[in-house]
């Protein structure tokens, strides 16, 4: 099968985002990718592949209490971005999520760092250059958005 021909796997993502009193947004939630897995160390935003009969916002609800131990509130839908790798097609959902209650615990021997323009931990997945560009754009940020 040729690329453009593979199916793409959905995949939902959240995108953790700390707002203050003004409703301004700050720092972002990244997570490394645990071992086992393609990709391992390099860091994401916490989600994963959605399954048969669900929805991207309840994909991401069940991933994000399985992963990283907390509840989300309401997923509001920001971007979608289909990616080829060499292991999958994947159609990526990044959903932003304002609300969520519970301690984060990284079930799956994971690291989390909280983050800003321009991110210091690396390296980072290749999907997720984009939405330091999405950020970098709503922000007005100039200048490199990760290290290499
Ligand atoms: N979770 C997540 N996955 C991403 C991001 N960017 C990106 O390209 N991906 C890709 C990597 C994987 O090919 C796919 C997500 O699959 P996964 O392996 O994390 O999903 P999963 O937790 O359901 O894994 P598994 O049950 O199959 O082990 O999407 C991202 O920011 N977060």
């Amino acid at each position: 099968m040729s690329e453009a021909e593979r199916v793409p796997v959905e995949v939902a993502v959240g995108v953790l985002v700390e707002r203050d009193a003004t409703g301004r947004e700050g720092r972002f939630l990244l997570t490394s990718r645990p071992e086992g897995k393609v990709y391992a160390g390099y860091w994401e935003f916490p989600g994963g592949k959605v399954e048969a009969g669900e929805s991207v916002e309840q994909a991401l609800a069940r991933e994000l209490r399985e992963e990283i131990g907390i509840r989300i509130g309401a997923a509001h839908p920001w971007q979608t971005l289909v990616m080829d790798y060499p292991h999958a097609r994947v159609r990526l959902n990044f959903c932003k999520v304002f609300e969520w209650t519970g301690e984060f615990q990284m079930l799956e021997g994971q690291q989390m760092a909280w983050a800003s323009l321009p991110v210091q931990v690396k390296p980072v997945l290749p999907g997720t250059v984009p939405v330091l560009n999405w950020f970098a754009e709503e922000r007005g940020h100039a200048g490199p958005t990760h290290l290499d």
